[in-house]
């Protein structure tokens, strides 16, 4: 996946989100994209899915270039896990899945079992039957990523995947997004904890004010800086520590 001098400003607004992003990574990675509030890391992820049209630039996903002859294999490849929770509140668990499902042209028995497949996978087996509403936070994200990933996406986009849910539910999370990389699924997720960053990523890349600040692996981002114990150092040396409108 590569993005290259991405630029965007949104309508109306006084200053460019984007002022010319670039990265790439390789496939089978496990990517953190980290930046402080406002850095356009949702913005980059929602240029990267095709929801937000970058006003110039150029993004290619599995060499592939964003435009109408690749949009239905895009589609087909990828899986996205928005910020907000994207579920049908008063439908149950199963019907909000049966719903994603059919939109990836997945139907009939083949689909139950996968969506019972991924219900027991993400500890959810027992509440299929639940509406939506009733479920707790951890619940509802748990759903909201079965719902990305039930066409067998190749690369998995998440915004903020483990934001406001309890240790139990992150922990889970993290566990599938490992295991799901081991299968060969190339994952990019945004994450203000970089702890966890830290732990799960094969690579990071630091955005600020839309523009790329620094790519590696942890591990190399914090050999390079001796002042640097860990990746949160590593963000603060970049970053600075003066608090982001
Ligand atoms: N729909 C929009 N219209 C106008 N400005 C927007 C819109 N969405 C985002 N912005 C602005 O673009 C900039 C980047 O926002 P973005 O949400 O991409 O950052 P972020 O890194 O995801 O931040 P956070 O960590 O707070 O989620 C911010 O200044 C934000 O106010």
């Amino acid at each position: 996946m590569a993005v290259k001098d991405l630029h965007k400003t949104y309508k109306g607004a006084l200053e460019p989100s984007l002022r010319g992003l670039s990265f790439s990574f390789q496939k089978d990675a496990i990517v953190g994209l980290l930046g402080p509030n406002g850095a356009g890391k949702t913005t980059t992820i929602s240029i990267l899915c095709g929801l937000v049209k970058a006003d110039s630039g150029q993004v290619k996903i599995f060499d592939m270039p964003q435009d109408a002859a690749h949009r239905e294999e895009i589609k087909r490849l990828v899986g996205v896990v928005p910020q907000q929770i994207a579920l049908f509140p008063e439908l149950t668990a199963i019907e909000n899945l049966v719903y994603f499902g059919n939109l990836y042209g997945l139907k009939g028995k083949g689909l139950r079992s996968r969506i019972d497949e991924y219900l027991q996978l993400f500890g959810l087996e027992k509440n299929g039957n639940k509406e939506v509403h009733r479920f707790s936070g951890g619940m509802k994200r748990r759903t909201n990523i079965i719902a990305a990933i039930l066409h067998q996406p190749q690369l998995l986009i998440l915004d903020e995947p483990t934001a406001g849910v309890d240790v139990q539910s992150r922990s889970m999370i993290l566990q599938f997004l490992r295991e799901y990389n081991k299968q060969g699924v190339s994952i990019v997720y945004t994450s203000h904890l970089l702890e966890e960053a830290q732990t799960i990523c094969s690579e990071v890349a630091i955005i600020d004010e839309g523009r790329l600040i620094v790519q590696g692996t942890p591990d190399a981002l914090i050999a390079k800086h001796s002042n640097c114990r860990n990746l949160e150092d590593v963000f603060l040396h970049y970053t600075g520590y003066a608090v982001r409108d």
